[in-house]
């Protein structure tokens, strides 16, 4: 099977996209592209729908891409990495593949949300060791997905090649079976749980157990469909149980978030490092 791998970094505030992740995979293919639809998903993250023009151009599920945008804002050199959070069968089928960006002075995204309109055109380079790419043969292993905010694009992105997945062994007879999914995703407001609707499709689907949580105080106090408090060591235990044990861990979120996962992970319930992935931005 294979998997991304874990990637330290340094410690910064705000590296920059390709000094960060200077160590990781790249396709070697840049294809161009050009901004089909835009529309704001929460208060703070747009959507984007990108049209890639070179159909050799493809990625994995949770991978990233490197959009370069440098042309665009004159005397700047600027490389934004976003994980998509399409799959990859919808760039084979439709061409297209999805980001959802969340607004910061960061200047990539600076210009996604103030600048970038629907004809704009970048240029893709997919990468990144973070993906979920099993061959047809494996056996399928049980996944938990832990998502912080934003870092739920890549997440969404493995969820959703997981029920194509899904489709195709059920059409073909064939192939790699997904196991179900536990999902533990939490965001600082209501509003801010971008993909809720999908997220509760695929559920319905029986494709994933969600369990989500909102540590704002946007939560009505008879609202059941969330928790009002951070993800605990308790929601990662328990979650763990649920899939019997030994699941292949998927982590994306605030860097606390992420080291307090993986302690619990690695730490209390002893998994193996190699099976606990995530990508290590600070
Ligand atoms: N490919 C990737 O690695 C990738 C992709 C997308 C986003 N990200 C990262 O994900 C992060 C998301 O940012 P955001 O502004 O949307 O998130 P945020 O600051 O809004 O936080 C999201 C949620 O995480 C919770 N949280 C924070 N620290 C926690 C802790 N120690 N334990 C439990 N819960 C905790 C917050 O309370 C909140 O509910 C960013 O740091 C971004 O760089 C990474």
């Amino acid at each position: 099977m294979r998997l991304g791998s874990k990637v330290r970094r340094m410690s910064s505030s705000r590296k920059e996209h390709l000094d960060v992740t200077a160590g990781q995979f790249r396709h070697d293919l840049v294809s161009g592209a050009e901004v089909v639809d835009k529309r704001l998903i929460s208060p703070t993250v747009y959507g984007l729908t990108l049209k890639v023009e070179d159909p050799n151009f493809g990625f994995h599920a949770g991978q990233w891409q490197v959009a370069l945008v440098d042309f665009c804002i004159p005397g700047t050199n600027l490389v934004g990495g976003y994980s998509m959070c399409s799959a990859p069968d919808q760039l084979r089928t439709e061409g297209t593949l999805e980001l959802a960006v969340k607004r910061s002075s960061w200047p990539p995204a600076v210009w996604i949300h103030q600048q970038c309109r629907v004809g704009s055109r970048v240029t893709l380079k997919a990468g990144g060791d973070f993906f979920f790419h099993p061959a047809p043969q494996d056996p399928a292993r049980p996944l938990l997905l832990v998502a912080g905010g934003v870092g739920i694009n890549p997440l969404v992105s493995i969820l959703r090649h997981c029920r194509h997945l899904r489709a195709e062994s059920r059409r073909t007879g064939a192939g790699y079976v997904p196991r179900p999914v536990e999902l533990l995703y939490s965001a600082r407001s209501r509003h801010e749980l971008i993909f809720r609707d999908t997220i509760a499709k695929m559920a319905d689907e029986g494709l994933v157990t969600a369990n989500l949580f909102v540590t704002g105080n946007d939560v009505p106090a008879n609202d059941t469909s969330c928790h009002n408090r951070r993800v605990s060591s308790w929601d990662v235990e328990s979650a763990v149980a649920r899939l019997g044990g030994a699941p292949l861990c998927y982590l994306c979120g605030p860097s606390a978030m992420v080291e307090a996962v993986e302690g619990c992970l690695l730490g209390r319930l002893r998994l193996n490092a190699a099976d606990v992935r995530f990508e290590r931005w600070w």
